[in-house]
């Protein structure tokens, strides 16, 4: 029995993750999909909340024929003792995924095995297009599982978005 890790900030999950995780089922009997930085949420760059990325995710897995778990995994100031952080959160796993240059070296360091993923259609399948898109107004849905659309639709999370990204220079009180 071969269980593995996959490690992302998941904001939101789409295509190229679903295509990884659909090789990684290739190769091990379940899986940790990590949420990472699962305390950050309502910015730019984090917009979901981890509660919110569990849903996309579980979601999305339905009709994936593996046994996932879904696991939350907060950030903590010191690289040093990450991986301890993961493993006390996470179900034992056997081999870690992932092609972050730091999480491959902290991994690695721990001993345990890394593998990498290539990289589906990285030009659009990427969690900053896909926000970036948000904000634009352009189409952003053929980016993601349609379970995560409809997860982005019910907590308004293009509006969300669109509003912690703006200032107040043009706010009517000036
Ligand atoms: N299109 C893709 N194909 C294969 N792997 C991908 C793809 N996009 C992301 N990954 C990998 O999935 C893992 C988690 O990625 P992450 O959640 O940071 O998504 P991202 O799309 O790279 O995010 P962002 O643009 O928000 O920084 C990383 O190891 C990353 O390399
Ligand atoms: N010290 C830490 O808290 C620490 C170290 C390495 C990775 N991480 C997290 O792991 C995740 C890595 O995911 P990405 O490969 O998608 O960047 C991120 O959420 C990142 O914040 C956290």
């Amino acid at each position: 029995m071969t269980r593995g890790f996959y490690i992302g900030r998941f904001q939101p999950y789409h295509q190229g993750h679903h295509r990884v995780v659909q090789e990684i089922a290739e190769e091990v009997d379940e899986l940790v999909l990590g949420i990472g930085s699962a305390d950050q949420s309502h910015s730019v760059r984090n917009p979901f909340t981890g509660g919110e990325r569990i849903m996309m995710i579980t979601k999305a897995l339905v009709d994936v024929d593996l046994v996932t778990y879904a696991v939350p995994i907060e950030d903590i100031n010191r690289n040093a003792v990450w991986v301890s952080h993961v493993q006390s959160m996470s179900p034992n796993f056997d081999v870690a995924y992932s092609n972050n240059p730091l999480v491959v070296r902290l991994f690695e360091e721990a001993g345990i095995e890394v593998r990498g993923s290539p990289m589906f259609d990285r030009e659009v399948l990427r969690g900053t297009e896909v926000r970036e898109r948000m904000v634009a107004g352009d189409d952003w849905a053929d980016l993601v599982p349609d379970p995560v659309e409809r997860v982005v639709h019910e907590v308004d999370g293009v509006e969300r978005i669109r509003q912690v990204g703006d200032t107040d220079i043009d706010s009517p009180n000036d």
